[in-house]
């Protein structure tokens, strides 16, 4: 189904807007809670992501499916390959089913698991049986997606002799990895990480605790964008976020500086304010570290009739769908130029917004949240506006809460 979002401004008295708990958070507690179960997790993320996550660690079925999930495919994978005694198939959407796990699944075969492709090689769905990894050491690609790095250090602590991962090549996606190692510590268990060499030290078992899950910061990001969009004096409130986070999207409040939004941060609420219009006319900016928001900062730069030029998008192409060539798609039926290639993005200047336009947003919630702030310059309309729920379900009503006209 489609939403129209009317052509409309920011109500400037509306309530301050709620955001739950980061889904990457999420997903790495429960499964260090399914391996440690006296770790207790409040303020979980409400996204389709996480439930996935949630009923395939309570399941007893023998498939498990994740839909769209990268991370719950990625952790699980790991997961499963140390479950004694367990066979299961887990699978995907047909998307996921095109998204390589390749390295990750040789890595643990490096370690002595037993798994297999049932389908394409490379790729999901895949069949794993569960018994105890001999080895403790193992070298992979750190190139192609974090999530397998992270995948195998969630489950380092229960290997007999802890892990040492050695990476190869440029580590992409850091932060994702730091937020893992950090989530470890939390808990208690010793990791170090130098160079290209992460170790997670063995452990039994943790002291009780609970753990609360940080606001989600990509989600953050279709705000940060809408303020960037207003006039100046415009403020949006965001609950709860603080300025320390685990989460690398936070480069946002730096990002965002150049596009003119200040984030102030106190007593656990972060308000965005459009201070002023960006002082440059280019924009330029480097996202190996922080894929998910590079489709928020195109439109956000598209809508402000500025150019742009994103590099470090490699991982892109193999995210929920190839995020470069939908941007290209979507941007320039709006009037735009846009030039790709495997690892980055460049945008003309654009200065008319083509009306009524409809968006395609191809099984990614991200193509639907990052153009919907465009609906402050002209009306727009978004099909299948249900893809949020992969990691925002209340999108839309946060937006009406805002003042954005919305009709189906
Ligand atoms: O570990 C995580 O929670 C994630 C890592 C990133 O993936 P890649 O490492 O594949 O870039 C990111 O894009 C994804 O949304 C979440
Ligand atoms: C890429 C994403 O998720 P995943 O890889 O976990 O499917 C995302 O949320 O933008």
């Amino acid at each position: 189904m489609d939403i129209t979002l009317h052509q409309s401004a920011l109500s400037n008295q509306s309530s301050p807007i709620v955001i739950t708990g980061s889904k990457s958070e999420s997903n790495r507690l429960l499964l260090l809670q399914a391996l440690f179960p006296n770790l207790n997790i409040t303020n979980l993320s409400h996204s389709d992501d996480s439930e996935v996550m949630q009923r395939a660690l309570q399941s007893d079925l023998k498939t498990i499916d994740v839909h769209h999930a990268g991370t719950a495919m990625r952790f699980l994978t790991a997961y499963y390959a140390v479950q004694i005694g367990k066979e299961i198939t887990l699978t995907g959407s047909s998307r996921m089913q095109e998204r390589p796990i390749e390295i990750l699944v040789d890595a643990l075969k490096d370690l002595g698991a037993d798994m297999g492709y049932l389908g394409k090689k490379g790729y999901p769905p895949l069949r794993i049986k569960g018994k105890i990894l001999s080895k403790s050491e193992v070298v992979l690609k750190a190139d192609v997606s974090s999530q397998y790095i992270s995948a195998l250090l969630l489950i380092a602590p229960k290997l007999q002799n802890g892990l040492k991962l050695i990476l190869e090549g440029n580590i992409t996606s850091k932060p994702y990895i730091n937020m893992t190692l950090s989530l470890l510590n939390q808990i208690g268990i010793e990791t170090s990480f130098e160079g290209q060499v992460i170790q997670v030290q063995h452990q039994d078992e943790i002291n009780n605790q609970t753990i609360v899950v940080e606001s989600d910061w990509s989600s953050a990001s279709y705000f940060y964008s809408l303020a960037a969009l207003s006039p100046i004096g415009t403020t949006i409130t965001l609950v709860s976020f603080n300025e320390q986070s685990i989460q690398g999207d936070t480069v946002l409040k730096e990002i965002y500086k150049d596009f003119g939004v200040n984030s102030i941060f106190k007593d656990g609420r972060l308000t965005l304010q459009k201070i002023n219009e960006p002082l440059k006319t280019h924009f330029e900016c480097h996202l190996v570290n922080a894929p998910d928001i590079a489709q928020t900062i195109a439109v956000t730069s598209f809508g402000l009739g500025l150019s742009c030029e994103l590099t470090g998008l490699h991982t892109l192409k193999i995210k929920e769908t190839d995020r470069l060539q939908a941007l290209k798609t979507e941007l320039e039926k709006l009037g735009g130029t846009v030039h790709i290639s495997n690892d980055s993005l460049k945008l003309e200047v654009c200065n008319t917004i083509t009306k009524a336009v409809s968006i395609d947003t191809y099984n990614d919630h991200r193509m639907a949240m990052a153009f919907a702030p465009l609906c402050l310059k002209t009306d727009i309309v978004i099909n299948d506006f249900e893809v949020v729920s992969k990691s925002y379900p209340s999108f839309w009503d946060d937006l009406k809460t805002l003042g954005i006209k919305v009709s189906q």
